[in-house]
């Protein structure tokens, strides 16, 4: 998979960007709060149709415009084709060569990206939530799917919480029914989880051991609360009963509470060094090159399960970096052969990403402008 080209307009600050990318590394150079940011936010939201940032869809239009436009032209299995994205009036359009995409998995069709960003660190250090969207993002780009899987568990849950809200009063047949959507959905959802942490945390524990510099062994884990077992993603009609029976277990407690207390929404992932919890024990750097380990698993996994290697974008990354472990990341990156979008405010720090044929630009007050001459060191 290749990008050929991209077209911004409108996206955050950036008025009008015409990109022609390099086939490996493309790297956006400028100061803070210049845009660099918003040009891989584009792209990320083109090749996922989620924001990288954003809460509201409507925050990615630029101030003062109607909508916002991503479209990009791919090359793929030896055949270009070109989609879109457009966001106005809060809401989300996706197309296929200039036509309303059918389905979701035409519209991406083996686009994938992987996004490394300073916030992926809230994965060890951050609330299960962070985690769980971290997770979620990964289970995305394995499985396409997910994306309308997990909205129709996230409706699921917002139908039997506004029931739920009705206390003593609410109709128990409408909470039976409610509770069998939940449970078929939030099976799904557990399994898909399932599924991509079966085939990532031994790529992610054995990419720790080669750069964690630390004897400990790392370990990733996703296990389901409050029902009391474990289950392997082949059981979703055993988890489903499960779901149900909990759902059914703790219905007095969720209707004093107004909301739902069992499910995917609630369950977490765990990230341990030498069995101990990284966010409680590990060192930054540590905790950093537990990131790194996963992040670079999902890359090789997804080469491994669809054949491609996806995009991968880098946000302002290397300044977070020790030299050493900056130094592994840059090399990988330029032996993985992937296409790669970087952004740094320190051109130097990214050098080792760099070959003759990466394309340099400058991003300034939301315009981005490819630099004729080489960076500088
Ligand atoms: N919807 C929007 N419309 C117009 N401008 C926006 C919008 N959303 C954000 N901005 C502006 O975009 C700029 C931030 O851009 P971005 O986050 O890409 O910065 P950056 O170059 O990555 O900087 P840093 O190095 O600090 O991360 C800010 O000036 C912000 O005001």
């Amino acid at each position: 998979m290749r990008l050929l080209a991209l077209q911004v307009q409108d996206f955050r600050n950036l008025h009008q960007v015409s990109l022609v990318p390099s086939p490996h590394a493309t790297i956006a150079v400028g100061q803070n709060g210049q845009g660099k940011t918003n040009l891989l936010e584009a792209l990320y939201f083109l090749a996922t149709l989620k924001p990288l940032r954003a809460g509201r869809l409507s925050e990615l239009v630029r101030w003062g415009a109607q909508g916002a436009r991503v479209t990009g032209r791919f090359l793929l299995k030896g055949a270009e084709r070109e989609i879109s994205v457009e966001v106005s009036g809060g809401v989300r359009q996706a197309m296929v060569d200039g036509k309303k995409a059918a389905s979701l998995e035409e519209y991406f069709g083996g686009v994938s990206v992987v996004a490394f960003t300073p916030d992926d660190l809230e994965v060890v250090k951050g609330g299960p939530d962070s985690r769980r969207t971290f997770l979620d993002r990964a289970v995305f780009n394995r499985f396409p799917a997910f994306l309308k899987e997990s909205r129709d568990y996230a409706r699921a849950l917002k139908n039997r919480n506004r029931l739920l809200r009705e206390g003593p009063a609410a109709d128990a047949a409408y909470l039976d029914a409610y509770d069998e959507t939940l449970a078929r959905a939030g099976a799904r959802v557990y399994v898909r989880r399932r599924a991509l942490m079966a085939e990532l945390s031994p790529r992610a524990q054995a990419t720790f051991a080669s750069i964690g510099r630390t004897p400990e062994p790392a370990a990733y884990g996703y296990h389901p609360s409050h029902l009391g077992q474990d289950f392997s993603e082949a059981d979703e009609p055993r988890l489903q009963d499960a779901l149900l029976e909990a759902l059914a277990g703790r219905r007095r407690r969720d209707l004093e509470r107004g909301f739902t207390s069992v499910g995917p929404h609630v369950d977490d992932v765990t990230v341990t060094l030498g069995g101990r919890s990284a966010r409680a024990y590990a060192s930054q750097g540590q905790q950093r090159a537990l990131v790194l380990g996963w992040k670079i698993a999902e890359i090789e996994n997804l080469h491994v399960a669809t054949g491609f290697l996806p995009l991968l974008m880098l946000d302002d990354v290397s300044s977070e970096l020790d030299p050493e472990r900056n130094a592994y990341l840059m090399s990988y990156l330029a032996g993985s052969g992937a296409q790669v979008f970087l952004t740094t405010t320190d051109a130097s720090l990214v050098r080792g990403a760099a070959a003759a044929d990466t394309l340099w630009v400058d991003v300034h007050a939301g315009q981005v402008t490819p630099r004729l001459v080489e960076a500088p060191a």
